[in-house]
């Protein structure tokens, strides 16, 4: 067996010891070809005719042979093994089509093997195998190659040739020299031949080629030999490419890296980035946080060491740190349990308010018994400007605890609340994270101010998100989702509040203990301008006592003619106004001292705000004076009724709901079916269209409680007898004429005393509900408690039988 070692005989060293050199007169001829001849098995390769190849030879059978070969006519068949691993070689193991050749050189060396170069002279076939031992000797057939010099043929080697040619520049183990050799190839015989041999093929694809006697066939074979070989070169350089650049990337950065880094050591900013991780450690080891926000703060530490420090990620990994490392986990204020301070603290800062005091004062005393109390959830439901937020503040004061304040009004989107997550650009934690980080301390008093106002749409619903916040259930591992890691807010003290309590999801309202700021009376307001709102202006522009003195009836006149609230926060602003007005008098060196009466007030306010209009609206049938409970407290409208020509159509204008439509059309259905009871002689009810307007800006919240003053009304058109300008009236009307209960007694009261009301009837089971009216309210008013609509007629009409008619507003159609 002979292995074949090296592809060029042109390297093969061959040395003085050569024992046979090739004479002139030896040259390989096919006509010399014996018809039988010693066959030598070939692993690994197969040698074409025209080709030299160096075989080594080891066995001793194989050297036998090649002993006998030299000293013979040098002639020998090289066969290829079809498996080069097979030792013990028979005749079924080699190809039947092989080379005839020539032996050239031999080199024997020191350890008894031999190395000969070979020439393939001719394609031959075995035909018939004559010994075996000590070699294999075989008869063999000459195979002449089967040829047409046509224009394809032309074609197929000159395409052969080009492209062996541009796969010798891509292919680095083949020498640029064989280029020249190629060109130089007349025979496509020779050349298909030769490319075969140079080609990275395996033994069975070369065989292939040998056993082509078809020229053209041949040719034809070895141009997809190259073709294939060629697409492996392409992808090797590609891929190789590939490697390259991003070695080459890698290598730039480093460089530039090392640079930078020999930069700021020159200036002295080398370990920079060092301090700057020592720094995050410690801050990380003083946060005290809890191991699973620890753990992620130190992933986020590594991850940051690892980025470019000019990079968009890196300032992304380096705010989300900063965040981690400030939020208060372990920082809780101490809680001043002194109940006597607390209450003192309370009163200090605002009059009455008792429920939302003791409710405070409660807590603290429990808090005292039990330490591990979770906080309450407060929601405080009142018109503005009585005190929600600034109570508020006051509570956080009086308990010694921080006050962070956040407002619902108009979130819609639920990463308001809970952040959005870090991976969008721009990405931020939510509002309660925020508000923890800013205050520092993670048991503040958190209010979240106008619940009421919250909003959902496309982008989540914020009032899940609240719910989380809010229960106490859950919200010791609040999830944020820009920091991704529970914070525990079980510490803090919720308190939310709202104008109403209606618009606040049931789910929310469940959670929160509802305490209601209804609003003040005249009076209240009086003594809070002058205990807390007064000095408090004072203070805040800079006046004494001395400088200015606002006398109580011009505190009356601001409540009654210049404001128009439940509240105090109006007021509050035109005091401010008077101080800023005096002050700049003061300043100026005008004046040493100023007092303020009612009849200043035209020159300090300009012109009366409000006038009282029931006197004047009601002067007139047809107009009745309703109480409404709305956003902001209780408020009285006028309602006006009015009939026309027409075909008895009932015609509904101004802020109208559904519920009010249809409380309308009950009221007129009633009055219609009880015309006689109620004294009303009007028949021609086909003939008209009555109109019913409820003018804007009295949206009431409670749309049926304007039932029974749509009735009176329209009792009042019907009879053509104005209502008395001193009664106003709230209640729901049914078919029958019962009048049933309605919401906001203390709201619709306070705010019908403010309007200069002296007579309010009420639906009688509502009379329990007059205990929440102040008391001084109480004692300057007279409530009429009724359980019919024609029990209301007396007082309306301010008699017990119809009054007298005072003008007639329809004529007879
Ligand atoms: N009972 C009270 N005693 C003293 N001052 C009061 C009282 N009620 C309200 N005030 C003052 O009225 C002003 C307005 O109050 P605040 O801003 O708390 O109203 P609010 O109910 O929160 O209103 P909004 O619903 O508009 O938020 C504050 O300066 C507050 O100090």
């Amino acid at each position: 067996m002979a292995d074949y070692k090296d592809k060029d005989p042109l390297e093969s060293k061959v040395t003085s010891s050569l024992e046979a050199s090739p004479a002139e007169e030896s040259k390989p001829d096919k006509l010399k070809i014996p018809k039988e001849m010693p066959v030598l098995p070939v692993k690994d390769t197969v040698v074409f005719p025209g080709m030299v190849a160096a075989l080594s030879v080891v066995t001793e059978r194989d050297i036998k042979l090649l002993n006998n070969v030299l000293a013979a006519n040098r002639f020998l068949a090289l066969v290829a093994q079809k498996d080069k691993d097979i030792r013990g070689v028979k005749q079924s193991d080699l190809y039947d089509y092989a080379t005839a050749a020539v032996v050239l050189q031999m080199l024997r060396m020191p350890d008894n093997s031999a190395k000969m170069l070979v020439q393939g002279v001719s394609r031959i076939k075995i035909d018939e195998y004559i010994q075996t031992e000590p070699y294999f000797k075989a008869k063999v057939a000459i195979l002449e190659d089967i040829i047409e010099n046509d224009m394809e043929t032309e074609a197929l080697a000159r395409n052969a040739a080009d492209q062996f040619i541009r796969m010798i520049s891509m292919a680095p183990s083949l020498p640029e020299e064989l280029k020249i050799a190629i060109v130089n190839i007349d025979s496509p015989s020779r050349l298909a031949d030769m490319i075969a041999s140079h080609l990275n093929i395996g033994v069975p694809e070369k065989q292939q080629v040998l056993e082509a006697i078809n020229v053209k066939a041949r040719l034809q074979k070895v141009t997809a030999l190259i073709t294939s070989e060629m697409e492996v070169l392409e992808m090797a350089t590609k891929i190789q490419s590939q490697v390259k650049s991003e070695m080459e990337k890698g290598q730039k950065e480093y460089y530039l890296r090392q640079q930078l880094k020999a930069i700021q050591e020159e200036l002295g900013e080398g370990d920079e980035r060092a301090i700057e991780v020592k720094e995050l450690t410690k801050k990380i080891e003083e946060a005290k946080m809890p191991p699973e926000a620890k753990k992620e703060a130190e992933r986020e530490l590594s991850r940051l060491v690892k980025m470019p420090s000019a990079s968009a990620e890196y300032t992304v990994s380096r705010t989300y740190l900063d965040l981690l490392v400030a939020l208060p986990w372990a920082i809780t204020t101490t809680d001043n349990l002194d109940i006597q301070a607390a209450r003192k603290v309370l009163d200090e800062d605002h009059y009455d308010l008792e429920k939302v005091k003791e409710r405070i004062l409660e807590y603290l005393a429990v808090r005292k018994l039990k330490q591990d109390m979770k906080g309450p959830i407060l929601c405080f439901v009142g018109p503005p400007g009585t005190g929600k937020t600034s109570v508020g503040m006051s509570i956080a004061r009086a308990i010694g605890r921080k006050f962070v304040r956040m407002s619902l009004g108009g979130v819609r989107d639920e990463a308001e609340i809970r952040g959005h997550r870090r991976t969008y650009i721009g990405a931020l934690p939510g509002r309660i994270i925020q508000g923890l980080r800013k205050v520092g301390s993670n048991n503040p008093v958190f209010m979240l101010d106008e619940i009421d106002k919250l909003g959902a749409d496309f982008r989540g619903d914020p009032s899940a998100a609240l719910l989380e916040v809010l229960d106490p259930e859950q919200n010791h591992s609040f999830s944020d989702h820009y920091l991704d890691v529970p914070f525990d807010l079980s510490k803090v003290m919720f308190i939310t509040t709202a104008n109403l309590l209606d618009p606040i999801p049931p789910a929310l309202k469940d959670r929160m203990e509802v305490l209601e700021l209804p609003g003040y009376t005249a009076d209240e307001k009086v003594f809070i301008a002058k205990q807390f709102t007064i000095p408090k202006q004072l203070k805040e522009h800079g006046l004494t006592n001395e400088q200015i003195t606002i006398v109580d009836d011009a505190i009356k006149t601001i409540i009654s003619d210049y404001t128009r609230e439940a509240g105090i926060r109006n007021l509050e602003r035109e005091i401010a106004h008077i101080c800023r007005k005096v002050a700049k008098d003061i300043a100026s060196g005008e004046k040493k001292s100023v007092t303020v009466t009612a009849d200043m007030l035209h020159n300090l306010l300009g012109p009366i705000k409000f006038f009282s209009e029931a006197a004047e609206r009601t002067s007139e049938a047809g107009v009745a004076t309703g109480l409404a409970w709305t956003q902001a407290g209780g408020d009285i409208l006028f309602i006006e009724a009015t009939l026309m020509p027409g075909t008895g159509k009932l015609l509904l204008t101004g802020q109208l709901g559904d519920v009010m439509k249809e409380s309308a059309q009950a009221a007129m259905s009633y009055i219609r079916a009880k015309l006689a009871k109620l004294g009303i002689t009007f028949k021609d009810f086909n003939k008209y269209d009555f109109h019913i307007h409820i003018p804007a800006g009295a949206i009431p919240k409670d749309g049926p409680s304007a039932g029974v003053t749509m009735a009176m009304a329209l009792i009042s058109l019907l009879k053509e007898t104005p209502i008395l300008s001193n009664v106003a009236m709230t209640g729901e009307i049914t078919l029958r004429g019962r009048v049933l209960p309605v919401g906001g007694i203390k709201e619709k009261v306070l705010a019908a005393k403010r309007a200069g009301i002296t007579t309010v009837i009420l639906p009688k089971r509502n009379e329990k509900d007059l205990v929440e009216v102040p008391e001084n309210a109480k004692k300057e008013m007279n409530f009429v408690f009724v359980e019919k609509v024609d029990e209301m007629l007396p007082i309306v009409f301010g008699t017990k039988e119809p009054a007298v008619k005072k003008k007639r507003i329809f004529s007879k159609v």
